[in-house]
């Protein structure tokens, strides 16, 4: 007998209107992405797609040895967060944009489980633009459950997602379209600050 492991995730098809993700989308082609070099395995390389980060003041986030200073927020991301913390009475301090300019970019499998993560916060993420497919595998039992996330949906990761599952976005040869994905995150301030 094998069980059915399923993912703490809640999936909400449409969470943001078709205009209001137009809005959103204009909005991202003003912001400052980059695509940074990271060190896997002691070697560098260029990640698979471009980034930035907002969050609160204190909230510089790192991650595979990169440190990301926070960027003030945009005013409709700003919205956004407001709309998910009163939604699902919580809160965010800094929201990673992940741009996919086609198939080609990728996202690698990972947890979202670095220190400065607050133990037990979920994660907010929201998709906009082409879908892709986002996959969830067990890290024990190496079960894979296969969303695709479309233009305005919304994926809750709560706890412990980042503890028992990874999860990806794979290359799409085919596919063309321009993706932006949003995760909404909570931090520990300061974590990185030392004096
Ligand atoms: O693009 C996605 O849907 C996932 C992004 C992600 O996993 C991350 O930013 O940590
Ligand atoms: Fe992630």
């Amino acid at each position: 007998m094998t069980i059915e492991l399923m993912p703490p995730i809640t999936y909400r098809p449409n969470f943001i209107s078709e205009a209001q993700g137009q809005l959103l989308l204009e909005e991202t082609k003003g912001y400052p992405f980059v695509r940074p070099k990271i060190k896997v395995f002691g070697r560098w390389h260029l990640v698979p797609r471009q980034q930035v980060w907002f969050a609160d003041p204190g909230c510089d986030y790192r991650y595979s040895s990169l440190m990301i200073k926070a960027q003030p927020w945009p005013p409709l991301l700003k919205q956004l967060r407001v709309l998910l913390q009163q939604q699902f009475t919580t809160q965010f301090n800094g929201v990673l944009v992940n741009c996919y300019q086609g198939g080609c970019d990728t996202m690698g499998w990972h947890s979202d489980n670095e220190r400065e993560i607050v133990q037990g916060s979920q994660i907010a993420s929201v998709s906009l633009g082409g879908s892709r497919d986002f996959l969830m595998r067990h890290k024990v039992a190496k079960q894979v459950h296969k969303l695709t996330l479309n233009h305005g949906d919304l994926l809750m990761m709560h706890a412990p997602m980042q503890q028992d599952w990874q999860h990806s976005v794979p290359k799409r040869a085919r596919m063309n379209d321009l993706r932006i994905n949003l995760t909404f995150r909570l931090l520990t301030p300061y974590f990185h600050h030392h004096d």
